[in-house]
């Protein structure tokens, strides 16, 4: 499990108490957040993308705090698949379950509609001035003149969006903490593939440094990192 605590706190002078934490990620170990990820009302639907054989492969409860003035609490317009080392994208999933009534007002998930079409972009750091969240890379670029859509949702009420899609968040303009969970799932027949000299090489280089301190070893492998968090979730594990 990783606590993460928005870098507009984590790097001032408060004292990073449980009100700066914007995500737990990585909660496969935890079985009462696990739960979420084989909910049959969610793993219907999963199946659709991803056939019978089920991993769930990147989990987070997402605590969008209110935003501290510097615009931090923004997740930047980005494509997950820059994050994952595995493909085919087709078959990889994300569920995202609004906790609680999340709209503009508490920064909403905003989608570019149809964009799952395309191509896996470039990523970077994007140039914010309060800063920016560790590995919350944006989509560099994109037509900014494409419809946006904003996801109003009620409690419960759950999204399922393909890996390549351009989405975002805005900022938690309101008092309280805007809850959020979700698990990424793919097909266990899904293949790893080497990001070297790929668009991918940069967030390859985060995940590992990241990877090498929290198991204290010298040397990890993408690979090993994913396969070290990768669920089975239903059916047989092939290559995941
Ligand atoms: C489909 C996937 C989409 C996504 O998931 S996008 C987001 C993915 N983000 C991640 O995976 C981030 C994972 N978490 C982390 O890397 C770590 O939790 C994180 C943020 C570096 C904190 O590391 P820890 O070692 O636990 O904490 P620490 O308090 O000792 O801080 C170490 C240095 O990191 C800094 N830090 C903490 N939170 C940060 C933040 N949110 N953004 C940027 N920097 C941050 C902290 O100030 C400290 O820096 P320094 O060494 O003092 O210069
Ligand atoms: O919950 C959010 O604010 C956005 C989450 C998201 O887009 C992600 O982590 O990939």
């Amino acid at each position: 499990m990783v606590v993460m605590r928005d870098v507009a706190i984590a790097k001032s002078e408060f004292v990073p108490d449980q009100k700066a934490i914007t995500k737990v990620q990585d909660f496969q170990e935890l079985p009462e957040l696990f739960e979420y990820c084989s909910l049959p009302q969610i793993v219907q639907y999963v199946k659709c993308f991803t056939g019978p054989n089920i991993m769930s492969m990147h989990t987070m409860l997402i605590n969008k705090p209110p935003d501290a003035g510097k615009k931090t609490s923004r997740h930047p317009m980005h494509q997950d698949l820059h994050y994952f080392p595995f493909r085919p994208a087709d078959r990889i999933v994300c569920a995202w379950t609004a906790m609680e009534r999340i709209d503009r007002s508490n920064g909403c998930l905003v989608v570019l509609p149809g964009t799952h079409t395309g191509e896996l972009k470039q990523h970077d750091y994007p140039e914010w001035e309060g800063g920016v969240n560790k590995m919350y890379h944006g989509v560099r670029d994109y037509d900014p003149s494409l419809p946006r859509v904003h996801l109003t949702m009620e409690k419960g009420d759950t999204v399922f969006f393909h890996p390549i899609l351009i989405h975002g968040s805005g900022m938690n303009r309101t008092a309280g903490f805007r809850k959020a969970i979700s698990c990424h799932y793919a097909s266990s027949d899904c293949y790893y593939i080497d990001v070297k000299g790929t668009t991918q090489e940069n967030i390859e280089k985060e995940v590992i440094e990241l990877a090498l301190k929290r198991y204290g070893v010298e040397e990890i492998l993408l690979k090993d990192a994913w396969m070290a968090k990768g669920r089975l979730v239903q059916g047989e594990r092939i290559n995941l």
